[in-house]
């Protein structure tokens, strides 16, 4: 950005955040409760106006709007707007516009030419439309956010969604420890700064120590690679859903590398931030799957029929996909472990084949009563059920953040992405769970579930320390998300430093910015 002219911010001007996430719920839910909280932060910050736009593909817009958008319009300029009274929402388009995964490095580069040319239109709309961007905050897996953003000159954050350890994971693999780590013999471990101890190479993010070849893993592999050069470029802030006390150490490590803002838990369940009820993220929650008052209804009625701390929940999040195999040894596991059970099928995709629909049936039936199976469920609220007393799950980080925020002990089954890692966290940093081993063909057996939930169910000492150790985790999440809590002040403290070190060029966003960033208090 050589030339570029010097775009004074400051406190005085009101912002708005166009937060761009990729469109599946694991990364729409952090997303959008960041975009809450930057637009509630308005009270806070000199009572200037913060606007918060959240950006996500046509489809996932549409899954959270059904009624709103025309899917004539769909990638047009006239797409429409949605609102919730506090945040607004936008689509762009990545020219499919179905929901689709990519998987081929060449499939992603298409999607992102046509995303980059979408969130371009939409910053020169907002800006002739008097609402300019004045930051573009990108989660993981958009790098067309970040080339929208620079080519316009706007200040752009990263929104990193994981835990501050991948983070740490990651950057330390593209900043001179990428050959360790690939020379590293899979049953051996790599020491990296800030980590209070080696990582063994199977904990470490799936993406950095892919032996397959997996076209998926490149993708993703090239995009952090690109991200961290954009970061090493650009210097922009770097906000990260966690807390202090969850990840002290390579928090602090990592401020010596990067502008880093400790800005979660964002979760639903765990404080509040300015202007909230103090429940939690008080804008409730978008589901992109099916999840009607009916469903709620009849899972939430069987729930309160179930003892205190009996219930095993089990969801492996939104987008993992399993064997039919896997699928009857974690039923027979649930029934092995006698224990009730609620089970959040979503992910087991393929639920119109007959083989799944018959394990499904099976839970429902042989358990005699004892277990419930829902497509999906409202996590959060599950969690915070005080019936439920383990969450049998794939340690997806929000999934992670949710049941630490609940206090609700794990049995971890990590797949890929950053899942060993969190699992790791759960076990060996936090004592706040088990690991669920597979066996030699990548199977996590029914005699190993059942024998997990015992671990952390049971009454040996083992689960009891499990039980103490997720509770007081559970009130320093509390605390750290409280109303004006760490969470809430290094928010504010990256709201009123967005445009330090960056510099803009002054192009036709900057020339709006003037006149309507002004704020009445200035
Ligand atoms: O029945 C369900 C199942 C899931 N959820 C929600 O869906 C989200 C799932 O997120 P996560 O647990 O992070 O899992 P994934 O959907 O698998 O998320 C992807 O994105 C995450 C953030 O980058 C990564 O940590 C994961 O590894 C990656 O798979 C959570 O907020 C859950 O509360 C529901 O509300 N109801």
């Amino acid at each position: 950005m050589a030339g570029e002219e010097h775009q004074q911010h400051s406190s005085h001007y009101g912002h708005h955040f166009l937060v761009v996430a990729y469109g599946m719920q694991g990364h729409v839910n952090p997303a959008r409760a960041l975009a809450h909280r930057l637009a509630k932060l308005s009270d806070v910050v000199g009572g200037c106006p913060i606007l918060a736009t959240l950006s996500v593909h046509v489809a996932a817009h549409r899954r959270m709007f059904p009624a709103q958008l025309d899917p004539d319009a769909a990638g047009e300029e006239d797409e429409e707007e949605a609102s919730d009274g506090v945040i607004s929402y936008v689509p762009h388009s990545d020219s499919f516009d179905d929901g689709s995964l990519p998987r081929t490095p060449e499939d992603w580069a298409r999607r992102r030419r046509a995303s980059r040319e979408s969130l371009s239109a939409m910053l020169a709309r907002f800006a002739g439309g008097g609402r300019p961007v004045t930051c573009v905050v990108c989660t993981l897996l958009v790098p067309a956010a970040v080339d929208a953003a620079t080519r316009h000159g706007v200040p752009f954050a990263v929104y990193w969604i994981q835990p501050a350890t991948v983070l740490a994971a990651a950057y330390h693999y593209f900043h001179g420890y990428g050959e360790t780590v690939a020379a590293a013999d899979p049953a051996h471990e790599v020491s990296l700064p800030g980590l209070r101890r080696p990582l063994r190479v199977r904990d470490f993010p799936s993406y950095l120590v892919d032996t397959t070849g997996s076209p998926l893993a490149r993708s993703v592999v090239g995009m952090f690679r690109e991200l961290f050069e954009s970061v090493d470029r650009w210097r922009p802030k770097v906000l990260v859903n966690t807390f202090d006390e969850l990840e002290a150490g390579v928090l602090s490590e990592m401020k010596r590398h990067l502008d880093v803002f400790a800005v979660g838990p964002m979760v639903a369940g765990a404080g509040g931030g300015s202007g909230s009820s103090g429940a939690s993220n008080d804008e409730g929650r978008i589901h992109l799957y099916r999840h009607d008052d009916a469903d709620r209804k009849r899972y939430m009625e069987w729930l309160g029929a179930q003892p205190e701390s009996s219930v095993v929940y089990v969801s492996f999040g939104s987008i993992a996909t399993h064997t039919l195999q896997q699928m009857e040894e974690v039923v027979q596991g649930l029934l092995q472990a006698g224990r009730p059970y609620l089970l959040a099928a979503r992910s087991w995709h393929g639920l119109e084949d007959d083989g799944a629909r018959r394990v499904l049936d099976n839970a429902a039936q042989s358990s005699g009563g004892r277990g419930t199976v829902v497509d999906w469920c409202d996590q959060p609220e599950v969690l915070a059920h005080p019936a439920v007393g383990c969450f049998v799950s794939h340690c997806g980080w929000n999934s992670t953040l949710e049941a630490v925020a609940a206090g609700v002990p794990l049995v971890g089954v990590p797949s890929l992405f950053d899942q060993p890692t969190n699992t790791y966290l759960v076990v060996e940093e936090w004592g706040v769970g088990v690991r669920g081993e597979r066996d030699g063909e990548g199977v996590l057996a029914a005699t190993e579930l059942a024998r997990c939930v015992e671990l952390v169910m049971g009454q040996g000492t083992k689960a009891t320390a499990i039980r103490e150790r997720v509770k007081a985790l559970r009130e320093m999440a509390q605390q750290a998300a409280r109303a004006g809590g760490p969470a809430e002040r290094n928010l504010e403290d990256f709201v009123n430093s967005v445009g330090d070190s960056f510099r803009p060029v002054g192009i036709s966003v900057a020339e709006k910015t003037d006149e309507s960033r002004t704020c009445s208090s200035e």
